[in-house]
């Protein structure tokens, strides 16, 4: 079989090197000549996946190593009979330690606890949920909301309207601009004027969900009013007006981890596998490394909000991530190129369960809220 996939998916090799031959090609540049007698088509979020691409080709499987599927034509998929999988959930934990790393900056600057803050979510899939429990086993107040959950399987949902009462507000909803209730453009003037005027509004789910020049304007307006950008409109063409007024900016890593990268890989692979009949033999525990940063020891003395910043910080600095995205976008000519080099050349981050952290055997609060914030806690 022929593999055409995006060169930026780990573990090619290792997963689909004994299924068919691959060629790796630029995944935002693809076009219907790249797929010259390709079987199998692997892609990420910048392939837009249409009839447009595929229309004559030979390709029976797409698989996405991603957890939003926005750029798949599905419909299409459907009509041409090409079965299609992607990767729900993958790299849910790293977006949610993602929002721990910002929320803990926010709690510093504001000199609260994160117990203080109230927090609405929008959207409880794979990673609203995932954060849902963990901020509400840290005591923080949330307010979540969605549509098309049960609260009885999700916990108590909220309205939107009081949703965006909260101090800070993060969205984890796809992209979508049909249905019942579609998100693009959910976050648009008249949400941001209902919101707190000294909110946070974090958006690590897709950029278009947030009206970007309302939100410039909303910013401009309210000097007060905070944003955390993961994701733009646009993409990879970041406005910089709206990136120089964020509280943090990073260029769409928040599922960036190894262990969320190679996962998005080996769900795809298992989709394939079951398309074609064939057996699972490969295993991602077989190809992940031991964390670089692997133990964190706190003594008795440390206050409960210190440890649990410390040690979030320890496992994934989003700080590092902004600084790096402003220098190289201040110095670019050419945004888009910069914008997708940060996204290739990320360096390596895990997710939080990787970190073990020691806790003395008496302070048991600090342990209760370190194995709530998903840390592999041991008593030493
Ligand atoms: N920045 C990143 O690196 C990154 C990484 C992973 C995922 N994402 C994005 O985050 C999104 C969410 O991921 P997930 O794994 O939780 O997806 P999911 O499909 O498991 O959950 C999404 C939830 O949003 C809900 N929803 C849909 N429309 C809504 C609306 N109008 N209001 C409120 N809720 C609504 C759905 O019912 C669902 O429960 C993905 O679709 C993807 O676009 C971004
Ligand atoms: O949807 C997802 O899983 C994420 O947005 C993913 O991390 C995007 O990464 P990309 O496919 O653009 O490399």
């Amino acid at each position: 079989m022929h593999i055409v996939a995006d060169e930026n998916i780990p573990l090619l090799n290792e997963f689909f090197g004994e299924i068919g031959e691959i060629t790796r090609v630029e995944g935002r540049s693809m076009s219907k000549s790249d797929l010259e007698g390709a079987d199998i088509l692997l892609v990420r979020s910048v392939t837009k996946v249409n009839r447009q691409l595929l229309e004559g080709t030979t390709v029976r499987f797409v698989g996405t190593a991603t957890i939003g599927t926005d750029h798949i034509d599905t419909d299409y998929l459907q009509e041409a009979g090409i079965a299609f999988a992607s990767a729900p959930g993958c790299n849910a934990q790293a977006v949610v330690d993602y929002v721990l790393s910002a929320l803990s900056v926010v709690v510093d600057e504001r000199g609260v606890q994160f117990s203080d803050l109230s927090v609405g979510i929008i959207g409880v899939g794979n990673v609203g949920s995932l954060l849902r429990a963990r901020l509400e086993s840290m005591r923080v107040t949330v307010l979540a909301v969605d549509p098309f959950r049960d609260p009885e399987e999700v916990g108590e949902l909220v309205s939107l309207d009081e949703a965006l009462t909260a101090d800070v507000v993060t969205l984890h909803t796809p992209l979508t601009k049909d249905g019942e209730h579609p998100t693009w453009h959910l976050i648009d003037a008249e949400r941001l004027a209902q919101m707190k005027t000294d909110a946070c509004l974090i958006n690590s789910g897709r950029g278009p969900v947030v009206d970007n020049q309302a939100l410039l304007a909303h910013m401009r307006a309210n000097r007060n009013f905070e944003a955390i950008l993961d994701v733009w409109e646009n993409e990879p063409e970041v406005d910089l007006d709206v990136m120089h007024r964020c509280l943090l900016a990073t260029p769409h890593i928040a599922g960036y981890s190894l262990d969320g990268k190679m996962r998005g890989t080996e769900y795809v692979y298992q989709g394939l596998c079951e398309f074609y009949g064939l057996p699972i033999r490969r295993k991602l525990a077989q190809f992940l490394p031991e964390p670089g940063v692997k133990r964190v020891n706190f003594s008795d003395q440390v206050p409960l909000n210190q440890a649990l910043r410390t040690a979030i910080r320890a496992a994934y600095e989003i700080r590092v991530d902004d600084g790096v995205m402003r220098t190289a976008m201040k110095r670019s000519d050419d945004l888009r190129a910069t914008f997708d080099a940060l996204r290739k050349n990320y360096p390596l981050r895990r997710d939080i369960p990787t970190l073990r952290v020691g806790v003395p055997a008496k302070c048991h609060d600090l342990q209760d809220v370190l194995a709530a914030a998903g840390f592999d806690v041991r008593i030493k």
